[in-house]
């Protein structure tokens, strides 16, 4: 199994690496790099879901991601931002720990 991801994205020196339909997630959002913090790989992440106008447009802390690669990657149709544990969770299936 995966190491344990400490998933405290304030962590800069926490470095992660995304499998590779997630990593091509990031470089969609305009990632040039293929190892992060997780600070960064929520920037991106946010940026992504921002530009492809995944949030509802009533309930602006809900994505809808059913018809997009982020809910296939994630493994949900939609999600809360409110909800941290949740994010973090469907997010660090799809990273590896780097040794840094
Ligand atoms: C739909 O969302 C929004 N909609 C609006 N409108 C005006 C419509 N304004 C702000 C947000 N918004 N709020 C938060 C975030 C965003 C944008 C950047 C997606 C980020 C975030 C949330 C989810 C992922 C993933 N996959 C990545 C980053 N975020 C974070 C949540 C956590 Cl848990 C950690 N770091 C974060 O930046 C928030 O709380």
């Amino acid at each position: 199994a995966d190491r344990e991801i400490n998933t405290d994205a304030t962590n800069e020196n926490n470095l992660v690496r995304p499998k590779v339909e997630f990593c091509s997630l990031l470089q969609h959002a305009g990632a040039t790099k293929d190892v992060f913090t997780m600070k960064e790989v929520m920037f991106y992440l946010g940026r992504y879901i921002m530009q492809k106008q995944l949030y509802d447009q009533k309930q602006q802390h809900m994505v809808h991601c059913a018809q997009d690669a982020l809910g296939r990657v994630l493994g949900v149709d939609s999600f809360s931002v409110k909800e941290p544990r949740v994010l973090f969770a469907m997010i660090t299936k799809n990273l590896v720990a780097v040794n840094n």
